[in-house]
């Protein structure tokens, strides 16, 4: 049996999309790891299935290159926004989408009839450290001493839906070898579900450059939940100010974030590369 496929990516944060109104996909764990792999598959961070929701435009499920399912995705909310306006499944550039973590709401910009960017509502962050999960105590991990492979990190933990550990560096993230140190912070005691680490260097009140090491899939060239984590632990270290755009600056291009009291918000482009069929 053949299933089509839409490849796409935000920012470079590439995965391989399945419309699952029209079809149905088996066994996506499985699908995931061998399609993913950039030598013998199509290559991608991992497969997202857009699928009937009875309670929003469309649901998501996304599953990360190693098989394990992820409940929140952000680039992967902004591709679907694209998807489903461009191939006429939505008639007017706003729409809501049902995750694991919730309903999120999608206001896009076409140009030529086609979506070019998209702005996510991702929610409310969540702070406290044993909701996220990690095993912190307290109300807040907030620039908490962590011992990984034996150097000491502050960090700074944040759930978007999914949980993360954002890590401030002085020097170029370029520098770090994330590979070798990301496996580390990702299967760390500390976070009973694993984790998705941020290196972050601060260049200004308003911008970030950020790496991104995500549980189940390495080093991405983009995170959208992660720079949204990037941007809500730098208000909580003082490195920025709430309720304001800030930019990052990622592998793969720029992701917009503000943080507000209300929800964290997520704008960037969304890009279709090609699409196929794959023996399923
Ligand atoms: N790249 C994503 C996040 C994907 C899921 C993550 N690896 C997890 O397992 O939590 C994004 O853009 O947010």
């Amino acid at each position: 049996m053949k299933l089509n496929f839409t490849k796409m990516h935000g920012c470079g944060n590439d995965y391989i999309y399945f419309n699952c109104f029209n079809q149905q996909v088996a066994d996506p764990e499985a699908l995931a790891i061998r399609l993913s792999d950039r030598h013998f598959g199509i290559g991608g961070d991992g497969i997202v299935l857009i699928c009937p929701s009875d309670v929003a435009d469309a649901k998501m499920r996304m599953f990360n290159a190693d098989g394990s399912e992820g409940k929140m995705c952000g680039n992967a909310t902004r591709c679907i926004g694209k998807y489903m306006y461009d191939n006429g499944l939505i008639d007017k550039p706003e729409m809501t989408l049902e995750t694991l973590s919730g309903i999120k709401l999608l206001k896009m910009v076409a140009e030529d009839g086609k979506i070019v960017r998209v702005t996510v509502d991702m929610g409310k962050a969540i702070l406290k450290p044993s909701e996220i999960p990690t095993k912190f105590t307290g109300d807040l991990a907030v620039s908490v001493p962590l011992d990984v492979d034996g150097k000491q990190y502050a960090v700074t933990c944040v759930s978007m839906g999914n949980p993360h550990c954002v890590v401030f560096v002085d020097e170029d993230v370029e520098t770090l070898d994330l590979p070798a140190i990301g496996p580390s912070f990702e299967n760390h005691e500390m976070f009973p579900e694993r984790i998705n680490t941020e290196f972050i260097r601060v260049i200004d009140d308003h911008t970030l450059q950020m790496r991104v090491w995500e549980r189940g899939s390495g080093e991405t060239w983009a995170c959208g939940t992660g720079a949204c984590a990037a941007a809500v632990a730098a208000v909580l270290n003082g490195y920025c100010p709430k309720g304001e755009d800030i930019t990052i600056h990622l592998r793969g291009g720029d992701l917009t974030i503000c943080y507000t009291d209300e929800a964290v918000f997520l704008s960037g482009s969304a890009t279709t590369v090609f699409e196929g069929s794959v023996e399923a």
